[in-house]
């Protein structure tokens, strides 16, 4: 039996899974090395959930370079004796060149690094990751799945920065992001309610990056992020969308330099700047400190704010989906979310809520909420095994 692997490089995440190669590829093993800069662990089990191996590394120093040492320790044995025949990995920025999966070449991997700079969390840890299983296994077909690719069916309008012409005519525009996960969840969606899936939807994404995407009949029509996956929410660490009169700001009052202005939107922001604890959601809900519930509070408006904008974008809402780690198990945050968008016509099912059922709005809502996890590894799998079948 032939099988795929799939590796994704989240900002606070390295999650890895194999698949057997099939009409929908079958999983056989899935891991992930989570909570890098916060508090990591590592786990790997089988395709009923049976734990295969754990371990809680040290978190001093714990970064992207040692969790992916860490994901091949744990994950190597386990692959021995399996006849891999591609790789398939999340790249976040795909830029204006890249609008589907590719199979990776080196002229390829030298585009992709252009976009560094526009994804200094993601994109250096993705183009690592695929170097390292090139030079591993020369052989192997590595296929670069990218979260800007779902969003290329927005109208141009939803693209647009109102900048001079030259600017986006050279690609500075809003590109979205997260879209592996979008794919997957809209797929999803068409399965378990074919007729909201036609329909007006807004999907929320809400993990350590978090966004939002509004999707008319399975394609994106808008999305919080924009050039880069700063914009939009509130994130564990990143700002989302700030005033950019702040940053000029910042250089005059601070002198604050592009990689110092960097480290602030991307690493000090959001949830753990706000809170001044951590960027981690369950830690906050933990915490009693007034910082951790202010830093909740302001995730939440931006969030029930940004749906208003979607919403009007959408002309209307028929559904409200969350996903991504806090989306999936958070049901305090989906609660909150949901009690500011009584407005719109949307009311929760509490008990639903708390049991983390797919449908969890109460009968009498007029906009369906349902919560579907993600499955960005799924996604990639399959892409990955469609082009190196091509
Ligand atoms: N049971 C839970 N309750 C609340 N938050 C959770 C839970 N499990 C995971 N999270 C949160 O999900 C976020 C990580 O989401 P995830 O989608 O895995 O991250 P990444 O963006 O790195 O892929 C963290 O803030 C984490 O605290
Ligand atoms: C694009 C992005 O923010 O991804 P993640 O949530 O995995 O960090
Ligand atoms: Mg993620």
């Amino acid at each position: 039996m032939t099988s795929i692997a799939v590796v994704n490089a989240g900002s606070s995440s390295i999650k890895f899974a194999v698949f057997d190669a099939a009409a929908q590829p079958v999983l056989r093993l899935r891991g992930q090395v989570e909570g890098i800069g916060a508090t990591p662990r590592a786990k790997l089990v089988d395709a009923e959930g049976g734990v295969l191996a754990q371990e809680a590394p040290q978190p001093d120093g714990f970064d992207h370079v040692a969790a992916t040492q860490t994901m091949i320790r744990v994950a190597g044995p386990f692959l021995e004796g399996r006849d891999l025949f591609a790789m398939g990995h999340r790249v976040v920025h795909g830029g204006a060149d890249y609008a589907a999966p590719v199979r990776v070449t080196d002229a390829v991997l030298d585009r992709l690094a252009t976009l560094i700079p526009l994804a200094p969390l993601h994109q250096p840890h993705n183009l690592a990751v695929i170097r390292a299983m090139r030079a591993l296994r020369p052989d192997l077909p590595q296929i670069a799945c990218f979260d800007t690719a779902f969003h290329r069916s927005q109208p141009p309008i939803a693209q647009a920065f109102a900048i001079p012409r030259k600017y986006s005519e050279a690609g500075v525009k809003r590109y979205g992001f997260h879209g592996v996960s979008y794919q997957y969840v809209t797929g999803k969606l068409v399965e378990i309610a074919p007729h909201l899936a036609q329909g007006r939807v807004i999907v929320a994404h809400l993990g350590n990056g978090a966004s939002l995407c509004a999707v008319r009949d399975g394609r994106s029509v808008a999305s919080t992020m924009g050039f880069t996956a700063v914009d939009g929410l509130v994130m564990g660490t990143r700002c989302g969308a700030l005033d950019p009169g702040v940053l000029i700001h910042m250089m005059d009052q601070y002198g604050m330099g592009a990689r110092e202005l960097e480290d602030l939107i991307y690493r000090q922001s959001g949830l753990l700047g706000v809170s001044g604890l951590s960027a981690d959601m369950r830690a906050l809900r933990a915490a009693a400190a007034p910082e951790a519930r202010e830093a909740i509070a302001l995730f939440v408006y931006r969030i029930q704010r940004e749906i208003g904008s979607l919403a009007a974008a959408l002309g209307g809402l028929d559904a409200l989906v969350f996903t991504g780690g806090i989306g999936e198990n958070d049901a305090a945050t989906r609660a909150e979310v949901v009690a500011g968008c009584a407005w719109l016509g949307l009311v929760l099912d509490a008990e639903a809520n708390g049991r983390g059922d797919i449908q969890i709005s109460a009968a009498d809502s007029a906009v369906a909420v349902l919560t579907i996890p993600t499955n960005e590894e799924l996604e990639i799998a399959r892409s990955a095994q469609r082009i190196a079948c091509a």
